[in-house]
């Protein structure tokens, strides 16, 4: 008996060091000074840059059942290099991660029998397609998604309309900011606010609707996007478990137990099928594209991708432009309301040229203090995770299928090799000689490669005009009830970023401490 219960131990004991055993001894591990449980972003960018001279670390994004059941990101600490391997490398293309989260919501809306279920299939993730040599066709499709994404955004005759866009959300803005913070007098977190606006705007890019229109459409699908954005993040045991459990056997689970972000998601494809209804009421195949959706439509009909595959690219940008667009334009004026003599000095060069600036050519240093607000806030502190298609060797370490990797945006842009002073800030460092913008190849807020952001171009348009009309309007400052710290060492620059875990609201970013700071209207 007492040889079976050791052979036991002693078997169970190997298996464990089998599952759990390091498979990349020459990566470094971050070692967070705090259960995983409650780890956050802070404590990964508080690692990477601690670690900044290595050029890759990795750190377990769940470790879970006793070491059982543990994933690690190995993270890009090297802006040359990341650019390199997300450019080159045909391996890291994949997104399977996050495929279990849309399997789970298909599966859902197919039982409940929601609306065009019938159509739905396992697969159609639209843009988010991998791109994998194994899979021909859908890469095809992910990349035809993202290319229309991209010519639309790029088109020159296209900017005005951008432009105009932008402009449309600002009086909207200024009334709401004025009538939240009660004149300048309360302090206020604008995101609640620059998100819908944001929102507006990318869905009248994709679907030629003005949401400001039909502001119950807009403000719930700014909700729909914030859960699906923390419920695809979140790596908690429950999710895990369900996106592991096989589709068969899931399906016999009531679907009272299932996770409760699956049904509340399903108004989000109710409401894009909606908007997409809308659209098509004065839009059909044959007539000029002009909306991404209707560009989809066409690539559809002319059997180019799938019927999923359009919905689900509206689906995927209500996830991923507005939220961050969003969180760019509050982390600035964040940083402006910190900074007052940066903020003085462009409001000043603003004011000559009577607030005028279509391009971003026409006020260097409003892009100067935007890029270095991607740096000095970057709130987005590392790309997506990118799962490897097949096996393949990176940086000289060989990585197997499905093993994650990504590049650490945050700690290369407070590495003093690529950035003088990287804890002061300095707008000016993004300026040459001439007083021209000059971007940095080092910083790469949007990640750079295959998989970057497509979005980069609408994206810096945003940012550009939001800016310029919000500082026109308001004066960022400080309340002594929220202080946020302004010492520009790498203490202070750690001191100013909320501790708190993943699992945190909105912590699938990194978050300041204190988000909210007065809104001064200048003009009445
Ligand atoms: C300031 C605003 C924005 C920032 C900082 C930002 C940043 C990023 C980053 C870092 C990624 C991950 C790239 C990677 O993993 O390699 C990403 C992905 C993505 N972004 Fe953006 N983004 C912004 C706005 C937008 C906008 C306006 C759109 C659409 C119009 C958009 C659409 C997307 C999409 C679809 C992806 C996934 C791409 C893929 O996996 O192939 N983003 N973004």
């Amino acid at each position: 008996m007492l040889i079976e219960v050791g052979a036991l131990c002693v078997s169970l004991s190997v298996l464990r060091w089998f599952l759990t055993r390091k498979k990349h001894a020459n990566i470094p591990h971050l070692l967070p000074e705090v259960p995983l449980k409650e780890d956050g972003p802070f404590y990964v960018v508080k690692g990477l840059i601690e670690g900044q001279n290595l050029p890759m670390y990795s750190y377990p994004v769940l470790d879970t059942f006793f070491g059982l059941f543990k994933i690690n990101l190995h993270v890009i600490n090297d802006p040359v290099k990341s650019k390199e391997v997300f450019s080159k490398s045909e391996a890291v293309g994949g997104h399977s991660e996050m495929y279990g989260w849309w399997h789970i919501l298909v599966e859902y809306r197919q039982i409940v029998k929601g609306r065009k279920a019938e159509t739905m299939s396992l697969d159609h993730f639209a843009v988010l397609r991998g791109h994998e040599r194994g899979d021909a066709k859908g890469t095809k499709i992910a990349k035809l998604c993202r290319k229309r994404l991209m010519e639309l955004a790029a088109k020159k005759k296209n900017e005005p309309k951008w432009i105009a866009k932008v402009d449309s959300q600002i009086p909207w803005l200024v009334e709401q900011f004025k009538k939240e913070g009660e004149n300048g007098t309360k302090p206020i977190d604008t995101f609640s606010l620059t998100m819908p606006a944001a929102m507006t705007v990318v869905m009248d890019f994709a679907m030629d609707i003005d949401l400001s229109k039909h502001s119950d459409y807009r403000d719930r699908i700014c909700k729909y996007a914030n859960c699906a954005l923390e419920s695809i993040v979140k790596l908690d045991k429950k999710k895990l478990i369900f996106m592991s459990i096989p589709s068969w056997l899931r399906k016999l689970i009531p679907l009272k137990y299932w996770p409760e972000w699956v049904a509340y998601l399903q108004g989000l494809y109710d409401d894009i099928l909606d908007l997409q209804d809308m659209h098509n009421e004065s839009w059909k195949v044959g007539d000029e594209a002009t909306s991404l959706l209707a560009i989809l439509q066409t690539d559809h009909a002319q059997g180019k991708m799938e019927e999923w595959d359009v919905v689900n690219t509206m689906q995927q940008l209500t996830m991923t432009a507005a939220d961050t667009t969003a969180g760019a334009v509050s982390g600035i004026m964040i940083s402006l309301a910190r900074f007052p003599k940066v903020q003085e000095k462009l409001y000043k060069i603003l004011e000559v040229q009577d607030f005028r600036a279509d391009e971003f050519k026409d006020c260097h240093f409003l892009q100067a203090v935007i890029y270095e607000c991607y740096r000095y806030f970057p709130a987005i502190y590392r790309s997506l995770a990118h799962s490897i298609t097949e096996k393949t060797e990176i940086m000289g370490e060989t990585f197997e299928k499905d093993e994650l990797i990504c590049f650490g945006i945050a700690a290369c842009n407070l590495n003093e090799k690529y950035f003088k002073d990287p804890f002061k800030f300095q707008p000016e460092r993004f300026l040459n000689e001439n007083g021209e913008f000059s971007k940095s190849p080092y910083l790469q807020p949007f990640n750079t490669g295959k998989r970057s952001c497509p979005g980069l171009i609408l994206a810096d348009i945003e940012v550009f005009h939001f800016t310029k009309h919000l500082i026109k309007h308001f004066e960022f400052k400080l309340h002594k009830d929220h202080p946020m710290p302004v010492v520009e060492t790498e203490e202070g620059w750690l001191n100013f970023w909320s501790r708190k875990c993943h699992d945190t609201p909105k912590h699938h970013h990194l978050q300041p401490k204190e988000r909210k700071f007065l809104l001064v209207p200048r003009l009445n």
